[in-house]
């Protein structure tokens, strides 16, 4: 039955590909508006890489520092090479995802669930507004720090799945420090601001899976949405994302080897009293290949309500979001009225 997502009647993005279909099923096809673009756009945001070896070298520090802060205002994205995480740390977690979804479907059904307040889950997903139009994706889904409380629930199969994706998840919380302390500082703020609220938050990993499509105009791998948390870093194995400019346009993040992109999140915009942006962003699909991505999902502490940091209100920025915290989310998403909009825009104070 088209409308109905219990387990039992759940056929995978990955199930479809496997069968060989030759059209997709109409609860994934978009109304023309929203459908990916049939042309290259013209790009005009570029998006930046930034070397972070540079910030070992104190003579170009502060330049990379800046060049971070203009991406995090203009963009709320950018990419990172030289981070420090192996590239065979992540080769293997991009092994084990790949073979976790070349599992049987009964295998990975085990965990199927559409309940967001699951530490892990498996799925497919609707679109943002909770409609019935699917993302031609499978996922799966689980809670990531701090690591003992929950790997002992991630995936059983393939038998080294904790292990290499815990090297991953642990190498990533890392990195995603050191670039909370450098986005803080590009805000003027002390590097260690927040530091209780991090140690104190949470780490999503989302290991997303988008088959080849054989009608890859006609549907998205995931609908447009801004991330939650804090910050977002991303591993990918070919392109398929894009972001949305200033000037409205879907720009391609391209594929970079070894590069990981770093997405600015709604409680980063929150914090920075909407100096910096959270960024929308969607992923399309192809006709020939899989494509995988690993997205470490980051947030402050999960009980704690967040507000623009006090630093950055003053008369010239007058507090412009109402504080919220992450179980309100949570509770945002799993409720079913598309009339409220995105979660951020539910947190702009209006101007008097
Ligand atoms: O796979 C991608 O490129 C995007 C995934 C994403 O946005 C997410 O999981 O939140
Ligand atoms: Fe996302």
């Amino acid at each position: 039955m088209e409308g109905d997502h219990s387990a039992s009647s759940f056929t995978s993005a990955v199930s479809l590909d496997k069968l060989g279909v030759s059209s997709i099923p109409q609860r994934y096809v978009l109304p023309p508006s929203q459908r990916p673009s049939p042309h290259v756009p013209m790009i005009s945001t570029t998006l930046p890489i930034i070397d972070l070896s540079t910030l070992w070298d104190q003579s170009v520090i502060s330049r990379t520092i800046d060049e971070i802060g203009i991406a995090c205002k203009e963009i709320g994205c950018f990419q990172v090479i030289n981070h420090e995480i192996d590239q065979s740390v992540m080769d293997e977690a991009l092994e084990v995802a790949t073979e976790f979804f070349n599992l049987p479907n009964d295998e990975k059904m085990r965990l199927f669930s559409q309940d967001v307040h699951k530490p892990v889950r498996y799925g497919t997903s609707l679109n943002q507004a909770r409609d019935e139009v699917y993302c031609w994706r499978d996922f799966i889904k689980h809670y990531s720090y701090p690591i003992s409380d929950w790997i002992h629930m991630w995936p059983s199969n393939p038998s080294n799945y904790r292990e290499k994706m815990g090297k991953y998840v642990k190498a990533v919380q890392v990195l995603q420090n050191q670039l909370l302390e450098i986005i803080f500082e590009s805000l003027g703020l002390n590097r260690s601001y927040l530091h209780e609220e991090i140690n104190g938050g949470s780490q999503t990993l989302a290991v997303n899976c988008y088959p080849a499509c054989p009608q890859p105009g006609l549907t998205l791998g995931i609908h447009p949405h801004s991330d939650y948390g804090s910050i977002t870093v991303l591993l990918q194995t070919r392109s398929g994302l894009e972001i949305k400019d200033k000037n409205n346009n879907w720009v391609p993040v391209p594929f970079v080897e070894g590069a990981l992109v770093v997405q600015l999140g709604d409680q980063m915009e929150v914090m920075s009293n909407g100096q910096y942006k959270s960024v929308i962003h969607r992923a399309t699909v192809n006709g020939d290949d899989k494509r995988f991505s690993i997205v470490s999902l980051h947030s402050f502490a999960m009980d704690r309500k967040m507000g623009p940091a006090l630093e950055l209100v003053n008369d010239q920025h007058p507090k412009s979001y109402k504080e919220f915290c992450f179980r309100e989310f949570l509770d945002f998403i799993s409720g079913n009225d598309i009339t409220k909009g995105r979660f951020l825009d539910t947190l702009k104070m209006k101007k008097l």
